[in-house]
């Protein structure tokens, strides 16, 4: 309904063609001498956002992906068994003019067992420009990233690797 009413119809065919999917398996092992302690915590993947536009992820029973909060702190999510998260990556971030946050997570590891996870990650085109709709403009909302090309954005990060990439490149 509230897509229909922002003429969001308009753009489905644009974003199925401009988008290509990776399926990624991930193992996070924990090193050959086991934890150094029942508690100890290991770091499994690195804080960061998905650049794609939109990631879907499932996980083994070995929780430990976590969000970070918009007041700055850790929030260890417990996903129940046989379920997805979603993540709204930079792309589609950029593109709803911000009003779709892309939460920063990372994986922390504890216990013995390895941990697999999957995504599924939608990725905008090389060729793809992202360009934030019209109708997603006004005095509450003023634009807040320019036209970029989703590739250029991408070679961007791997070479600046920065926390803040989409503001410092796209950010107007
Ligand atoms: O393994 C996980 O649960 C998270 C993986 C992830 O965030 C990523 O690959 O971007
Ligand atoms: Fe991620």
């Amino acid at each position: 309904m509230m897509l229909e009413s922002l003429g969001m119809e308009k753009h489905y065919k644009s974003h199925v063609e401009g988008t290509s999917t990776v399926l990624r398996l991930m193992k996070y092992r924990v090193g050959p001498a086991g934890p150094a302690s029942a508690d100890s915590v290991q770091l499994g993947l690195l804080a960061h956002t998905d650049k794609s536009a939109l990631t879907i992820l499932c996980q083994n029973e070995v929780q430990g992906l976590e969000l970070l909060t918009k007041q700055g702190t850790w929030l260890q999510v417990q996903l129940p068994e046989a379920s997805f998260i979603v993540f709204v990556g930079d792309a589609l971030k950029a593109w709803s003019n911000g009003r779709l946050h892309a939460a920063t997570h990372r994986v922390m590891l504890k216990g013995d067992k390895d941990r697999y996870s999957c995504g599924l990650f939608l990725v905008p085109k090389e060729e793809v420009t992202i360009e934030v709709p019209q109708k997603l403009i006004d005095k509450e909302h003023p634009l807040l990233y320019r036209p970029f090309k989703f590739s250029d954005y991408f070679s961007y990060f791997v070479s600046n690797c920065t926390e803040d990439a989409l503001e410092i490149y796209a950010g107007v």
